[in-house]
Parts: structure tokens; C-alpha cells; sequence
């Protein structure tokens, strides 16, 4: 098990021991990230319109070293995030896209955000199963598929040889509805069956979350806004705080629990909601 940070800076990847830099939300190049962290790399892409640029992205994180690539499934499109709208949300500054794709800095948010914006430009929305098979035919890094919530796509993702699977609703910010991370975990793991790593993100905000999910049998637990808001009150300092308080919490729960080790957090110590229904029949 190991707490992967959801990364946007060189500096937030500073301070984790396993980082994802992220196709829309880093602001800095992967070149940048590589230089200024140890950390085991992912690199998180989408395919875009312009297949030539996904290629581009996967060749760059190949030559300076990723190990894995996590192809996001669960955005052909962007979901319609109100908040983003309302609070005319500009689209970051997507560093890795310079050079490759051109943006149109005056675009209005009248019907949108600007993120949407660019995301309906430049996203394609055709993505199927069939991309899976493409992306392999050019890297010879590991897939794993992101945005996974149901045991049907957790068996097809194993089916078109994803090395791992990542149960995420995107934090929740695509559709409204969509289950919780944590509710659908438990029926991935069962899906999946040990063919390949389960891991997780959406919501973990304390070490006992992380605890939870690894008692439903994740292999590992991500964390993306946790790292931005410890980044964003305390630069680096504040990124490394975050995931050392994850640790701790995570250690006290582990202890409190009566487990030595992450092996011995089992599925007897957590009760859920479907557990409790059982309960009563
Ligand atoms: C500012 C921001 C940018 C994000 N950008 C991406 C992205 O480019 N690609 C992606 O797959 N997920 C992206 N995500 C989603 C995260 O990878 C992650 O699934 C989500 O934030 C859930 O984790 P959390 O609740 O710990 O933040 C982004 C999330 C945030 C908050």
C-alpha cells in the first residue's frame, strides 16, 4: 500500500514517494516534475482529439522515465460543473499542452467554463474500449484505467489488459449521482479478483479513510485535493505535512485496530451499509 499523491506542481511532487501528474490539472511540465522528485511517476492522459498529441505525451513520459501510464476513462467529456461556470473558473495553465495544441485565451465562459470549453475542443468523445487496445500498440508501459466504478468495466478492463484499475469518480465532479468511490470499491476488488492492483481516489481525507479502503481491498489509496490545499497553505512544507498526518492517522487506526501491518487490515474491520442490510435478512 502506499498513499499516491494526485500532483499539479514539481513542488507538491516534492514531497511524495509515489506521484501522478495529471493531464489538465498540472501546471507544470512532466520534464519539470522528473527533475525535481525521486518519486516512482504516472502519467495521466486522456486522448484527445488529436491522437498524434496522446502519443507525443506517452513518448515524452517513456523517455524521462514514468513508470505507468492511467488512461482517465470516465471523461470523453467534461461533466457540467456549475460551480466552474459560476465562479468563471479560467482554465489552468496546462503546461505538458504547450506546443502541441493551441489555446484560445479569449474564449467567453458564456456558455461554460473556459475548461469546458477546451475540454469539448480538444477531448474525444468517441473514446471506447478500442483506445485501450491503441494505446498499447505504441507504449510498452504499463495501463491503468482510471475512472472505473462498476464490476462489468473492472472485468473488461482486465479483459483488454489494463495493469490496474482505478476506482474514481473524478471527486465527484462529473456527474452528479455517481456512486461513491468507496460504496463501488468493494465490487471492483471482487471483480477484478486478483488479476490486477485495485486502487483508489475520491474523498480520502483522513488516515482512516485510507483504512477503510484498504480493508475493502485496495491495493493503494490516492490522494488529489488533500495535497493542493497543504500546497496551497504551505507550499512543499505544507504538501509533505499532509501526507505525513495521512501516515500517522493511518498508523494510529492500523494500531488501534489491533493490525501490525496494512496485511493484517482485513475485510472483518470495517462494517458497511450493505453488511448491515445483510444483517437483517
Ligand atoms: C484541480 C483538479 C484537477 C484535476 N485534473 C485531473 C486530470 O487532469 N485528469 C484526471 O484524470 N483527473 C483529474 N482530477 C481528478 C483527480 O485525479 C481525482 O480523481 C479526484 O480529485 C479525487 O480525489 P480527491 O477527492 O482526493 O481530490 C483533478 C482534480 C482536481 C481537484
Amino acid at each position: 500500500m502506499f498513499i499516491l499523491g494526485e500532483v499539479a506542481t514539481a513542488r507538491a511532487a516534492a514531497a511524495c514517494n509515489t506521484i501522478m501528474v495529471l493531464s489538465f490539472g498540472s501546471s507544470c511540465k512532466i520534464e519539470e516534475v522528473a527533475s525535481s522528485c525521486d518519486a516512482i511517476r504516472f502519467y495521466q492522459l486522456y486522448v484527445y482529439r488529436r491522437r498524434d498529441v496522446s502519443a507525443t505525451l506517452v513518448r515524452r513520459a517513456e523517455s524521462l522515465g514514468f513508470k505507468a501510464i492511467v488512461l482517465t476513462v470516465d471523461t470523453p467529456v467534461l461533466g457540467r460543473r456549475e460551480a466552474d461556470i459560476r465562479n468563471k473558473m479560467v482554465a489552468p495553465r496546462m503546461a505538458n499542452l504547450e506546443g502541441l495544441m493551441s489555446f484560445d485565451d479569449d474564449i467567453d465562459s458564456k456558455g461554460g467554463s473556459k475548461l469546458e470549453r477546451f475540454a469539448h475542443e480538444t477531448l474525444d468523445p468517441s473514446l471506447s474500449w478500442k483506445d485501450v487496445e491503441w494505446l498499447k500498440s505504441i507504449t510498452s508501459l504499463p495501463i491503468l484505467l482510471k475512472g472505473i466504478v462498476t464490476a462489468e468495466d473492472a472485468r473488461k478492463a482486465v479483459e483488454v489488459g489494463a495493469a490496474g484499475v482505478i476506482v474514481s469518480n473524478h471527486g465527484a465532479r462529473q456527474l452528479d449521482y455517481a456512486p461513491p468511490t468507496i460504496s463501488a470499491l468493494e465490487e471492483v476488488v471482487k471483480a477484478v479478483a486478483g488479476a490486477v492492483p485495485v486502487l483508489v481516489d475520491g474523498g480520502v481525507r483522513r488516515g482512516t479513510d485510507v483504512f477503510k479502503a484498504l480493508a475493502l481491498g485496495a491495493t493503494a489509496v490516492m490522494v488529489g485535493r488533500p495535497v493542493f490545499y497543504g500546497l496551497a497553505a504551505r507550499g512543499e512544507a505544507g504538501a509533505r505535512h499532509v501526507i505525513e498526518m495521512l501516515n500517522r492517522e493511518l498508523e494510529l487506526a492500523m494500531a488501534l485496530c489491533g493490525c501490525r501491518s496494512v496485511a493484517e487490515v482485513t475485510r472483518r474491520h470495517v462494517l458497511t451499509e450493505g453488511d448491515r442490510i445483510r444483517a437483517l435478512l
